[in-house]
């Protein structure tokens, strides 16, 4: 145990975490030139197109160190993003140690210090690295202040590096042997591990990441997960090279997979502790937590018949993505569908794309919203995570919504369209503090509704870029929501339905019907757009009759562009949803995501 060092990479997004870990495995040798590919770590599309580290994994490596000793390092990654941030702060109870990257153009962002606290929080030790050293626009001596002043380490501790040229790697791969303990534990004391991520595997079914705390597990052992006290056979454990390596027992201070037959993601989670059946240990490692997701919306599918299609599509991504939610959803617009849980805008978007990409599915998502709860005088405490489910305001004692801590970090220059922007969505801030003269830390409160519609991007726009953001739960508070409807030609369009605050219905609603004046194409008749709380209406837009003739245009000469034009048309009905007698495009359903100041 003694030559084994558990750590992690944590970084804001984008500060070169993939590319740095490749290094990291190429001077080790764990992968050849020839498997060399880049950013191995990111084995998932998506991932890599959006440039992003969604799952964490892990990858062992064998170093020989200045000191003639051999090492085996377990190098676990994990996500940069805060939708993310349970599995991230589950990854890092399995390491005692981190690499605290920063860019050396970019300085300390909003996830730079989340996830420190994260791994402060899990008793890690820390090695700051500045990476990208190579850049041109590389500031190093501030960076460097920067960390000094963070978490009061000396100049001499923080290493240089760029992820590139592979400046700097040996010195952190000797860091990680000088500087990270190694893993405490004892055999002999009943088995703990830790779940700290899982995958799906079409052939072998879930498999397990786990880091072991005490004890051992053996194939063939019976095991019992804590905290759902379910119990199954190891069918095979491993150690995590580049692939999977079945090993007969895995021991404490290892980080290792174990295969049981379990074929869904539910009932593998994350954050749970591993025992022995035979001999299980008292209590489950502290830090258990289960998901909750945070955002919720419909997912339809775009021609009604469709709909069992979707359903098995939505069981084989749940077996795989345990933090994904649905139930069924009946929407008086849109036929059958689900009501998804998503932990934040992020997944929700992933999840879209997935569905599209990997089965093949065309859908529509409706409007997004927060979870609320709602206290009523004849059916006690209710759950709102629909805007059909929102009770009648005669019934309604009082509503709670859930509200976040956002830690904005930016140059001064900006701090006054932040606050015009926080105020402006219910934020209270909660403490200004210079992190040094040119980078300030803004702490809000606000409701986490606010940020579900448009806040990255508007936050984006108001500091050209340079302003980064993080947020952590807080809890609910009592608030003033209410329902707002959208009427096409006086009909009820449930699935255009929205949960918001009282005091931003009016300005929400006129905006919303200008916004649907623009996407509805306009038809042989007059459409009618009205926004109303109960039966008061907040706002009115016309949309003008008119007969559409695509092919008006082509002046009856050239065929072939005619023939394009059709079916361009018909490319752009796929998304497209008959609700009464009017056609209503995808965008429309989340038109609210992209409503102008
Ligand atoms: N110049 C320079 N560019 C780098 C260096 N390391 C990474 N990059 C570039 O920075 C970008 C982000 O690098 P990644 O390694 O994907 O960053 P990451 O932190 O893993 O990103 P996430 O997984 O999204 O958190 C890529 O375009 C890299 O090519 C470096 O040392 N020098």
């Amino acid at each position: 145990m003694k030559n084994i060092r558990n750590f992690c990479i944590i970084a804001h997004i984008d500060h070169g975490k993939s590319t740095l870990a490749d290094r990291l495995l190429e001077f080790t040798k764990t992968i050849s030139d020839r498997d060399m590919q880049a950013q191995v770590l990111d084995d998932m599309d998506l991932e890599r197109e959006k440039g992003i580290t969604i799952k964490s994994h892990a990858i062992q490596m064998n170093y020989t160190a200045k000191n003639g000793e051999k090492y085996t390092f377990n190098l676990i990654d994990t996500p940069g993003h805060v939708d993310f941030s349970y599995e991230v702060s589950r990854a890092l109870a399995a390491c005692e140690g981190a690499l605290l990257l920063v860019d050396a153009a970019q300085g300390i962002q909003a996830q730079t210090i989340s996830n420190l606290y994260l791994a402060l929080e899990n008793d890690l030790e820390i090695i700051p690295v500045i990476n990208k050293i190579d850049m041109p626009g590389a500031m190093i001596e501030e960076v460097k202040d920067q960390i000094i002043e963070l978490i009061g380490v000396k100049d001499e501790d923080i290493l240089l590096a760029s992820g590139k040229t592979g400046i700097g790697i040996e010195e952190i791969l000797e860091s990680i042997v000088t500087r990270i303990p190694a893993p405490t534990g004892s055999l002999d004391t009943p088995t703990q591990a830790l779940i700290f991520d899982s995958v799906f595997n079409s052939f072998r079914g879930i498999i397990a990441y786990f880091r072991v705390y005490n004890g051992s597990i053996k194939k063939g052992d019976k095991i019992k997960f804590v905290n759902t006290g379910e119990e199954y056979e190891a069918d095979e454990v491993g150690i995590l090279k580049l692939g999977l390596e079945p090993r007969k027992e895995v021991f404490a201070g290892d980080v290792g997979y174990i295969i049981t037959g379990i074929k869904s993601a539910k009932e593998v989670k994350v954050g749970d502790t591993i025992t022995l059946a035979s001999r299980p240990c008292e209590e489950g490692i502290k830090g258990f937590q289960e998901v909750k997701p945070m955002v919720f919306a419909g997912i339809f599918p775009v021609v009604t018949e469709d709909f069992e299609e979707l359903r098995d599509c939505m069981d084989k991504l749940q077996l795989n993505d345990a933090s994904l939610t649905y139930e069924l959803e009946t929407s008086q617009a849109l036929g059958f569908g689900f009501r998804c849980g998503f932990l934040g805008m992020l997944h929700m978007e992933i999840i879209q794309e997935r569905l599209e990409r990997e089965f093949n599915q065309t859908v529509i998502t409706t409007v997004p919203n927060v979870g609320f709860i709602a206290h009523t005088t004849n059916e006690g405490t209710v759950i709102v995570n629909n805007p059909s489910e929102m009770p009648d305001p005669t019934k309604l004692e009082r509503i709670e919504e859930p509200f976040i801590r956002a830690q904005i970090i930016t140059k001064p220059e900006y701090i006054g369209n932040i606050m015009t922007l926080c105020l402006g969505k219910r934020g209270i801030l909660l403490n200004q503090s210079y992190l040094t003269t040119t980078r300030v830390e803004l702490m809000f409160e606000l409701p986490l509704t606010e940020i579900v519609f448009d806040f990255y991007d508007k936050l984006k726009s108001q500091t050209r870029g340079y302003a980064s953001f993080d947020y952590s739960p807080i809890g609910f508070r009592d608030s003033d929501i209410v329902k707002m409807d959208i009427l096409l030609n006086g009909d009820k369009v449930d699935a255009l339905s929205a949960l918001i605050h009282r005091s931003r219905a009016q300005d929400f609603g006129r905006k919303l019907c200008e916004k649907l004046k623009d996407l509805l194409p306009r038809q042989q008749f007059l459409i009618a757009i009205q926004a109303a709380v109960g039966a008061k209406i907040l706002a009115r837009e016309n949309i003008s009759a008119m007969r559409k003739d695509v092919t008006a245009k082509c002046y009856g000469g050239d065929i072939s562009r005619k023939r394009k034009l059709l079916e361009k048309q018909k490319e752009g009905k796929k998304r497209m949803r008959q609700i009464g007698n009017v056609e209503v495009p995808q965008e429309a359903f989340l038109a609210v995501l992209k409503l102008d100041d």
